[in-house]
C-alpha cells in the first residue's frame, strides 16, 4: 500500500506520500523520481461532488483521509482533476507540477497546493477549498461587475500574486475571474498556478485540448501560436490580467458572443483590442491601455500593473463606487520612436554602460547618430524613462546631456532589439532570433521561430545576423526548398518577392505581396523564416529585367497599367507615323521614304493596312507584352 512519509511542510497541514506502485488506479505508475514529490495516495481521496469542469479539467469537492498511528484526520480539499494527457506524458507532466508546487509554498497570494495523485488515469491537483471564486461572485451581482474599488483592491491583489509567480519563472498563462480565488478576509488570490504553462508540448488524446494555450477570451495574440508568434513571457500575463480587469469593470467578458476561430481573426490577425471603459483613475487606464499592445515588448510587467493599481486606490471614493464607466475605443499607443513608456521602463541605465542612439522602433537605420557609441558618466537623477544622463562620446570634449528614451544600452557589441545567429545551429528552431534582453553579466534571453519560450543563454553563443524591418522586400531564398512557412511562387516558378509588414517578437517576418491581387481573401499575409529569406532591392536586382520585375512587385496594378500604357503609346506613336506617312507620300517630302525606300514600304504597308491607325497598336503590342512578361 502507501509508501513512507517523505516529506512534511510547513505550509501544509498534511505530510505527503510515496505510493509504489500498487496503489488504486496507479498500477502502472511509481512515484515520481523527484524524492521530495508532494504525492497523495489516490486511496485517501474520496471525491464528494464537481464544483466546475474547465477547458484543462474538473474541479472537485473531496474528502482527504490522513490517519496517524492514534487519530483520524478528514480534510475538504479541493481537487482540480486534468484531462487525461497521454500515458508517456503522465510522469513528466508530475514531475513538472510538483516543480511548481514547490515553487508555490510559502507564496500567501497563491491558492495553497497540498500534492499531487492520480485518479482514473487523471493527474489530480489537491489543494485547499476556497469559499468560491471572483467568477463566482460576480455571477451573484446585478449586471455581474464589481465596483471601482473592488476591482482596485483585487488588482493589487492579483498584481502581488502574479508577480511571485513570475519571480519564480511561473507563467500563469489562464488569468480570468474564475481562476481568482477568495480568502476567508475577502482578498483574492491566483487560483490556477499556470496549468498551461505545464501542459506546453504535452501530448493530448484529445486534438482539441491540443490547441489550448488558456481560455481563448483571455489569450494574447502570442499565446495561440506560441512557436509561431510568440515566444510567450510575463508580459503574457498582462493581456489575460488587462482583460480580467476589464470583466471586472463591466461584467462583460472580452469577446462576448464571438466563437474561438473569430476570436482568434480578431486578436491575432485583425490586431484588435478589447473595448477598455472611461472613467478609470488615469494611471490604471494608462496601464490597461498597455496591456493590449501587440507586441509583448511593449506592455506593462506586472510591478508596473501593481504600482498604477496601488497608487490609484486612494484616488476612489470611499465607499468604492465607480465613477461612471462609459466605453471607448483603446487609444493609439503613446511615446516617440514606437516605443511605449513601458518597453522603455523595462531597462536602466547605470554610470559606466555602454550607450547609443536608439532605433525606431522596427526601423533599421538609427534616427539620429547623435550617440553612435558612448558611455555614461552621470545620471541626472534616478533614471527613469523621464530622466536625463550624461554621455561621454569619443572626439567630444564634453560629455553630451542626453534623453534616456533616446539611448539603448550595448552591452558586449550587443543590445535589446538586436538580432542575432546561433553559432550552433538547432534544429528545433530557427538559427537566427531577436535578442529581447543582455544583462551586464551577459547573459542573455533571445526569441527564435520554433520556441515556445525565451532561450536562456550567453552572449557567446551568439552573432550578429541581418536585421529586417518593415518595408524591405524580401523572398525565399532560392537554396530553399521546403520552407518553414507557405511562400507564393512567381508565374515562372521562382520565389516571389513580398513587402514586410510587421517583424514579430521572435523575428518571425510577416509579408504581404502587394504584386498579387487580393479579392475575396480578407487576409494576404504569408510568414517567413529570417533564416530562409533574403532581401530583394531595385539597386541589387541584376539586369533590366529583374528590375523591372521589382518594380512590379510594388502593386498588383503596376503590370496592366503598363501594358494600358504601353498599349496606348503603341497607339499614339502608329497614328503619329499613319499621318507623317499619310503626309510624306502626299507631299513627297518625308526624307524616310524618300531615301530609304524598303523601309518606306514596311511602315506604309503596316499602316495602310488599317488606316485608322489600329494596324500599327497590334504590330507593337506584341513586344510590349513581352517585355512585361
Ligand atoms: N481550490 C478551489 N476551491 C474552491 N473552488 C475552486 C477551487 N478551484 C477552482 N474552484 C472553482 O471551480 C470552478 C471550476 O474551476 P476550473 O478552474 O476547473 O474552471 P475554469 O476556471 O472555468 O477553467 P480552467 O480549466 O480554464 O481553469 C470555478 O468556479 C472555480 O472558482
Amino acid at each position: 500500500m502507501a509508501g513512507q512519509v517523505v516529506a512534511k511542510r510547513p505550509a501544509s497541514p498534511f505530510d505527503f506520500v510515496m505510493v509504489d506502485g500498487e496503489s488504486g488506479d496507479v498500477s502502472t505508475l511509481s512515484a515520481p523520481s523527484d524524492q521530495m514529490t508532494p504525492w497523495i495516495d489516490p486511496t485517501a481521496i474520496k471525491l464528494r461532488h464537481r464544483i466546475g469542469r474547465g477547458a484543462f479539467g474538473d474541479v472537485w469537492l473531496a474528502t482527504h483521509h490522513r490517519s496517524s498511528e492514534d487519530h483520524d484526520e478528514y480534510h475538504e480539499v479541493a481537487v482540480k482533476m486534468l484531462h487525461p494527457v497521454k500515458e508517456e506524458n503522465i510522469r513528466d507532466v508530475l514531475n513538472r507540477l510538483s516543480d511548481l508546487i514547490f515553487k508555490c509554498q510559502g507564496l500567501d497570494t497563491v491558492c495553497l497546493l497540498y500534492g499531487l495523485s492520480v485518479i482514473n488515469n487523471r493527474i489530480c491537483i489537491v489543494m485547499q477549498f476556497y469559499e468560491g471564486s471572483l467568477g463566482d461572485k460576480m455571477a451573484r451581482l446585478i449586471g455581474g461587475k464589481l465596483s471601482l474599488g473592488d476591482v482596485l483592491r483585487y488588482g493589487v491583489d492579483l498584481a502581488q500574486g502574479i508577480m511571485d509567480l513570475h519571480a519564480k519563472g511561473i507563467l500563469i498563462l489562464n488569468l480570468k475571474p474564475y481562476n481568482f480565488l477568495l480568502n476567508r478576509n475577502d482578498g483574492a488570490i491566483i487560483g490556477d498556478i499556470g496549468i498551461p504553462y505545464v501542459l506546453l508540448g504535452v501530448l493530448f488524446p484529445s486534438t482539441d485540448m491540443a490547441r489550448r494555450l488558456g481560455s481563448p477570451a483571455y489569450m494574447a495574440p502570442e499565446q495561440w501560436q506560441p512557436e509561431v508568434r510568440g515566444p510567450i513571457s510575463v508580459e503574457t500575463d498582462s493581456w489575460g490580467f488587462g482583460c480580467s480587469i476589464l470583466e471586472m469593470l463591466t461584467g462583460i467578458q472580452p469577446w462576448s458572443g464571438k466563437s474561438v476561430e473569430e476570436i482568434y481573426k480578431l486578436v491575432v490577425t485583425k490586431q484588435e483590442k478589447p473595448h477598455i471603459p472611461s472613467g478609470l483613475p488615469p494611471a490604471v487606464e494608462n496601464v490597461i491601455v498597455g496591456c493590449f499592445e501587440y507586441d509583448f515588448r511593449s506592455r506593462p510587467v506586472m510591478a508596473d500593473i501593481l504600482h498604477a493599481f496601488k497608487s490609484s486606490q486612494n484616488a476612489v471614493s470611499l465607499d468604492g463606487s465607480s465613477t461612471g464607466l462609459g466605453s471607448r475605443m483603446i487609444r493609439d499607443k503613446p511615446g516617440g520612436g514606437g516605443y511605449t513608456e513601458w518597453f522603455l521602463a523595462k531597462d536602466h541605465l547605470q554610470v559606466g554602460d555602454v550607450v547609443r542612439s536608439r532605433k525606431a522602433m522596427n526601423s533599421c537605420s538609427p534616427k539620429n547618430m547623435d550617440v553612435p557609441e558612448g558611455s555614461v558618466v552621470g545620471l541626472e537623477r534616478d533614471t527613469d524613462q523621464d530622466g536625463y544622463v550624461l554621455v561621454r562620446v569619443h572626439g567630444v570634449h564634453d560629455p553630451l546631456r542626453v534623453h534616456v528614451s533616446t539611448l539603448e544600452r550595448v552591452t558586449f557589441g550587443l543590445a535589446a532589439g538586436d538580432w542575432v545567429r546561433l553559432k550552433k545551429e538547432e534544429k528545433k528552431h530557427s538559427p537566427v532570433g531577436v535578442l529581447h534582453s543582455i544583462n551586464r553579466d551577459g547573459s542573455v534571453a533571445v526569441a527564435f521561430i520554433g520556441l515556445e519560450t525565451l532561450l536562456k543563454g550567453v552572449y557567446t553563443q551568439f552573432e550578429m545576423a541581418k536585421p529586417y524591418c518593415v518595408g524591405q522586400f524580401v523572398k525565399l531564398k532560392s537554396s530553399v526548398f521546403s520552407p518553414r512557412f507557405d511562400w507564393l511562387r512567381r508565374r515562372g516558378g521562382d520565389w516571389a518577392p513580398g513587402r514586410i509588414c510587421q517583424v514579430l517578437p521572435n523575428g518571425c517576418l510577416v509579408v504581404k505581396f502587394p504584386s498579387r491581387l487580393s479579392i475575396g481573401r480578407e487576409d494576404m499575409s504569408f510568414l517567413g523564416d529570417p533564416a530562409e529569406i533574403e532581401l530583394v532591392s531595385f539597386e541589387t536586382s541584376p539586369g533590366l529585367v529583374k528590375k523591372y520585375q521589382h518594380v512590379e512587385d510594388f502593386h498588383w496594378a503596376v503590370r496592366p497599367l503598363l501594358i494600358a500604357l504601353g498599349l496606348f503609346t503603341a497607339m499614339k506613336m502608329g497614328l503619329l507615323v499613319g499621318k507623317k506617312v499619310g503626309r510624306g507620300r502626299l507631299k513627297g517630302k518625308d526624307p524616310l521614304f524618300q531615301n530609304d525606300g524598303q523601309k518606306g514600304d514596311v511602315r506604309q504597308g503596316a499602316v495602310a493596312g488599317d488606316s485608322s491607325g489600329n494596324g500599327n497598336a497590334a504590330w507593337q503590342a506584341p513586344k510590349v507584352a513581352n517585355i512585361f512578361r
